[in-house]
């Protein structure tokens, strides 16, 4: 999904210094270049292939040779955590990010949170189905988006829960929507829904703690 990580929101949080658990990160639609959002297109079919390929096994002795040498021209610019468009670049599907599941978010305001996108075949678990431990993955990004939609940054999770209500499909446009139910203090609470069309796939609720300034 898109957002700015929340980092550069803790800055504000406290005047322009940092408060309690995430470095200063910055937003950077630009600075992965033109090619950025192709290059991780490119890696998410990889991903999707390396799960579902069954060549012939010279086949995978061949694009190991061509992942190795991959690997070795990306590996001298290898930068410490916020310098890399990758989760940062607020336009692409997941921010630019692998590890985010490569969705889009539709609305944000205080207190309300949707996104949409699909699961795709490297999110496979079995029989067709998403794996459960994908949509806590979901939850837990757009549960932060809320958090911080709410004026509460600099939060992390102390418990997320899932119900998993019907079997999450494939290759679907699906909608996922968080809102925040009660703040208390420090704590916010959240909840989410993911949806089929008109079906209820999973929802999921969870306490966010506002970090104090010593923590990481
Ligand atoms: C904008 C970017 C947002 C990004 C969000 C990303 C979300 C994430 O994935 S963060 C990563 C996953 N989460 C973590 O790693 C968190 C690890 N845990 C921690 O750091 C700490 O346990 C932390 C900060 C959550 C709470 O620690 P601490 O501040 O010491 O809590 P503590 O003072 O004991 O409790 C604060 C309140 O929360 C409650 N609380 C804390 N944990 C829980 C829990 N698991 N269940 C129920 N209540 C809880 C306490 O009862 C207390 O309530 P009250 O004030 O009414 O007495």
């Amino acid at each position: 999904m898109t957002r700015a990580t929340g980092a550069d929101d803790a800055v504000r949080d406290d005047g322009g210094k940092r408060r309690g658990g995430f470095p200063m990160f910055s937003a950077a639609s630009e600075d992965g270049g033109p090619h950025f959002g192709r290059f991780v297109s490119a890696m998410r079919d990889l991903q999707d292939l390396a799960v579902s390929a069954a060549p012939d096994p010279e086949v995978f002795g061949a694009a190991a040779d061509k992942a190795e040498e991959l690997a070795a021209m990306l590996r001298p610019y290898a930068a410490e955590e916020g310098r890399s468009p990758a989760n940062r670049s607020i336009g692409l599907p997941g921010r630019g990010s692998l590890l985010m599941l490569p969705w889009m978010l539709t609305g944000l305001e205080p207190g309300r949170v949707t996104a949409a996108g699909v699961f795709r075949r490297y999110h496979l678990g079995g029989n067709g189905a998403a794996h459960g431990g994908v949509l806590p993955l979901l939850f837990d990004d757009i549960f932060g988006m809320v958090t911080h939609a709410q004026g509460q940054p600099v939060s992390r999770t102390a418990y997320l829960t899932v119900n998993y209500r019907n079997v999450t499909p494939l290759e679907k446009e699906l909608t996922v929507e968080a809102t925040v139910d009660s703040a208390d203090g420090r704590k916010t609470y959240v909840s989410g829904r993911l949806w089929d069309g008109g079906t209820l796939l999973a929802d999921a609720d969870a306490l966010m703690v506002r970090l104090q300034p010593w923590q990481p």
